[in-house]
């Protein structure tokens, strides 16, 4: 039997162990020989490997354990690379949340500002692992990104490594069709669904199941509860935080005004910044209640657990583990299965242009994704993608030729931010936070003006 070499590059994410039992749960479908952890944070990464060998151990012992943060030792003659790498790690995060909201617009990871900032961090990152993967890795390997912003990422790549074995994922699509199907009260796999956007900007125009059209009924649930079963715990309990839950009810405010296709949740940022910024709490955000939450009990789990050898969470991840897993399957075993994923246009939305990264479905086979022909969208989308493909754009110009002033006019672009003023006030600020990451963004004097 084929047997695959399967490294992950984040080793120290706190979805490592989750992502580790989804793979242990698909063995049959995806044979694994090595399992090599790789992070640039090796204490991090070797506390989180406890976890994750623990959860290896319940299934085989027949999977050989690598934790290195040697690239060489981590990529070499590898099949599959997971890619999870946060960059500048939840510090940086909180300050993407915080820095924003402390001029008032919207602080969010991926979103915004926060994005951008988040964007400017990854790029080089992705593109060293990428050339470690094709220095080190089997020819036909593949990297499998959920590194975010995974827009700007799929941009960076797509711009500086063309014909790079990288497909780009998320698991919001697959998370929202996940509370759909819990509220039509079908298994998610009975979902039938058409989407189209930017990643982490896109919309379903239809849900079916068995045929049959289902849109409208979603749209009267969401018009009375937004996109939330009535008992929560039917859902993910990584979705049972307060903010998970606002994030879902905001689906009502986003539809009863267009109700025409269901919004992925990010738009909310988007279309409600000043809602999202009146209720959001400047001291203590979403960063924050990672911190508090998900790492925090991550890590003191694995110390009990070397005390006392019980591991006390079984890291079931939910959509998050199962999607990537899913995916992987799919290119290992060439299946052409549909999944919603980040692809080059070239044509499948004729009015977007060709070289945006958009996401839309596609089927997944050993040479990577083939899209869906999607066909021209209505001008509200297309105006909104437009905005905001521009702004992730020339935000990665900005990166590549080191200019000041694209990123300032990529931050004047995005649709959260509400004048030139603000954009260059929140840009400065996380000019000085980012010192240790960003590329250094020149200015330069045009007639005389300092821009
Ligand atoms: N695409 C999606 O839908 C999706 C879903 C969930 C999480 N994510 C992303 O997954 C990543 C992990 O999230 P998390 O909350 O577990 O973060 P985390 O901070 O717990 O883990 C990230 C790890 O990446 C490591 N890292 C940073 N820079 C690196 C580099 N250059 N090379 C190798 N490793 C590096 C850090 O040391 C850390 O151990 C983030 O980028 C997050 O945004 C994406
Ligand atoms: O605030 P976080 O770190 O909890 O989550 C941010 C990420 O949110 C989305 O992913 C969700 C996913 O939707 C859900 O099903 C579950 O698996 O948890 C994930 C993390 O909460 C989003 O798609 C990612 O891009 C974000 O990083
Ligand atoms: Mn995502």
């Amino acid at each position: 039997m084929k047997t695959y070499k399967l490294a992950v590059a984040g080793g120290g994410s706190t979805y490592t162990p989750g992502i580790i039992r989804s793979l242990m749960d698909r063995l049959e479908d995806l044979p694994l020989s090595e399992i090599r952890f790789y992070d640039i944070d090796g204490e991090r990464q070797s506390k989180v490997v406890v976890a994750a060998k623990a959860v290896i151990e319940e299934y085989t012992d027949k999977i050989k354990v690598i934790d290195t943060t040697d690239p060489q030792t981590a990529f070499e003659d590898v099949d599959f690379v997971f890619a999870q790498m946060r960059v500048g790690k939840y510090a940086m995060r909180e300050l993407d949340e915080k820095i924003p909201l402390s001029h008032h617009v919207v602080g969010q990871e991926t979103c915004g500002p926060g994005g951008l900032a988040y964007g400017l961090r990854t790029i080089s990152p992705m593109i060293e692992l990428i050339d470690y993967v094709e220095k080190y890795a089997k020819e036909t390997a593949w990297i499998v990104n959920y590194s975010n912003p995974a827009s700007i990422v799929a941009e960076g790549v797509r711009k500086l490594r063309p014909n790079s074995r990288v497909l780009n994922i998320c698991d919001m699509p697959v998370a929202t069709m996940r509370n759909i199907a819990a509220i039509l009260g079908v298994e998610r796999e009975e979902l039938d669904v058409d989407y189209f956007g930017l990643n982490h900007f896109g919309w379903f125009t239809s849900i079916k199941v068995d045929g049959v059209e289902r849109l409208p009924e979603i749209r009267e649930h969401v018009y009375k509860h937004g996109l939330l079963t009535e008992d929560v715990s039917k859902i993910d309990y990584r979705h049972a935080d307060s903010s998970w839950i606002k994030t879902f009810k905001n689906i009502k405010l986003i539809m009863d005004h267009f109700p025409e296709y269901l919004p992925n949740p990010y738009l909310q940022y988007y279309l409600f910044p000043d809602h999202i910024v009146e209720t959001s709490n400047k001291e203590y955000t979403r960063a924050n209640e990672v911190m508090d939450g998900r790492e925090k009990t991550l890590f003191e789990t694995v110390d009990k657990y070397e005390e006392t050898g019980i591991l006390e969470d079984s890291f079931a991840v939910g959509v998050h583990g199962t999607f990537i897993v899913d995916v992987t399957v799919s290119l290992a075993q060439n299946l052409g299965k549909r999944y919603l994923v980040m692809v080059e246009n070239n044509g499948t939305i004729p009015n977007l242009p060709n070289d945006a990264m958009i996401e839309v479905p596609a089927l997944i086979t050993s040479d990577g994704p083939k899209p869906e022909f999607v066909g021209d969208i209505p001008y509200f989308y297309k105006a909104m993608i437009d905005q905001q493909l521009a702004s992730e754009k020339i935000l990665v110009q900005a990166i590549v030729e080191g200019s000041y002033e694209k990123a300032l006019q990529a931050f004047t672009l995005n649709k959260t931010l509400p004048s030139a003023k603000v954009a260059k006030a929140v840009l400065d600020d996380l000019i000085e936070a980012n010192k240790e990451f960003w590329p250094t963004l020149t200015k330069e004097y045009k007639e005389g003006v300092l821009v």
